[in-house]
C-alpha cells in the first residue's frame, strides 16, 4: 500500500518549504497541486480573496470548518493580528494529523486550535472548551451538505454577533444551493458573491461573503 495524497502533500512541503515561512508553505502546496496532483485546497486564486477578507475583517476569533491539509488554515493564520486565534475543525484524523504538521512547518501552531471531530458535535462545545464569546469570521469549507445546518447551529449556539462574517467556499462548484438560498434570502444576512475559479482549474467557482446582522 502506498502513501495518501495528504501525505504526499506534506512530504513536498517538508522537502521544499522553509520551516517557519508560511508563504513558502502556501506556494509549495499550490505548486504541487497545480503541477503534480489536484487537491481540494481553496487554492491561490480564491485564496487571494480569502486573504483580502481576513485583512478587511481584522478578526480576533476565527472558525474554520474543514481543515484537510491545513492550506487555508495557514493562509488565514499568517494574517491574524497578535493574540487572535483560529479554531479549525476536521473530522478525519489522518487529515488532521497531516494538517498539524503543515501548520507546524509554517510556524503557526501558537495561533491555531485544531479540533478533531465532526462540526455538528464540536460546535455546541466551543463556548465551554474555549474562553470564546463569538466568532468574528467563519470560513466554511467542509462537505457542502453541512454548510446550512452548521450555519443554523452557529446561530443557535450564540456564536455569531452583529457583524460576524461568514465566508463560504464552493458556492458554484460543487455548489451549496440550500446554503446560498438561505443567506441570500434571510433578512438576518447581507450577502455578496465573489466570482473566481475552482482551485487549480479553469472552471467557475466563487466565495459568498455573508454578514450576520444579528
Ligand atoms: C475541502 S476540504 C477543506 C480544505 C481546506 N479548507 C483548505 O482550503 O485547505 C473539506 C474537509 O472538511 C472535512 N469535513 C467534512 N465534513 C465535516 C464535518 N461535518 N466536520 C468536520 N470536518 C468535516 C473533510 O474531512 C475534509 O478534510
Ligand atoms: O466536494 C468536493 C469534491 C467533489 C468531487 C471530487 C473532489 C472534490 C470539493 C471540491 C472543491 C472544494 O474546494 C471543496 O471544498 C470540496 N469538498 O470536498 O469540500
Ligand atoms: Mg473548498
Amino acid at each position: 500500500t502506498g502513501t495518501t495524497r495528504p501525505i504526499r502533500i506534506l512530504q513536498f512541503v517538508q522537502r521544499c518549504a522553509k520551516h517557519g515561512d508560511a508563504l513558502s508553505v502556501i506556494s509549495a502546496i499550490d505548486s504541487f497541486c497545480s503541477k503534480v496532483e489536484w487537491a481540494m485546497n481553496v487554492g491561490d486564486k480564491k485564496g487571494e480573496i480569502l486573504d483580502a477578507i481576513v485583512l478587511e475583517t481584522r478578526p480576533r476569533w476565527v472558525l474554520e470548518l474543514g481543515t484537510y491539509c491545513g492550506y487555508s488554515t495557514v493562509r488565514i493564520a499568517r494574517l491574524l493580528p497578535p493574540g487572535a486565534r483560529l479554531v479549525t475543525i476536521e473530522m478525519n484524523p489522518h487529515y488532521a494529523q497531516v494538517a498539524k504538521e503543515v501548520i507546524q512547518h509554517a510556524g503557526l501552531e501558537a495561533q491555531v486550535e485544531l479540533l478533531v471531530g465532526s462540526s455538528s458535535i464540536l460546535i455546541p462545545q466551543l463556548k465551554k472548551k474555549l474562553d470564546i464569546e463569538k466568532f468574528d469570521l467563519v470560513f466554511i469549507d467542509h462537505w457542502k451538505i453541512s454548510y446550512l445546518p452548521d450555519t443554523k447551529l452557529l446561530e443557535e449556539c450564540g456564536l455569531l454577533r452583529a457583524g460576524s462574517v461568514l465566508l463560504a467556499d464552493n458556492v458554484v462548484c460543487p455548489g451549496a444551493p440550500d446554503y446560498l438560498h438561505y443567506v441570500r434570502n434571510s433578512p438576518q444576512y447581507q450577502s455578496q458573491y465573489y466570482q473566481s475559479y475552482l482551485e487549480y482549474l479553469q472552471v467557475e467557482d466563487g466565495l459568498e461573503k455573508s454578514i450576520f446582522l444579528g
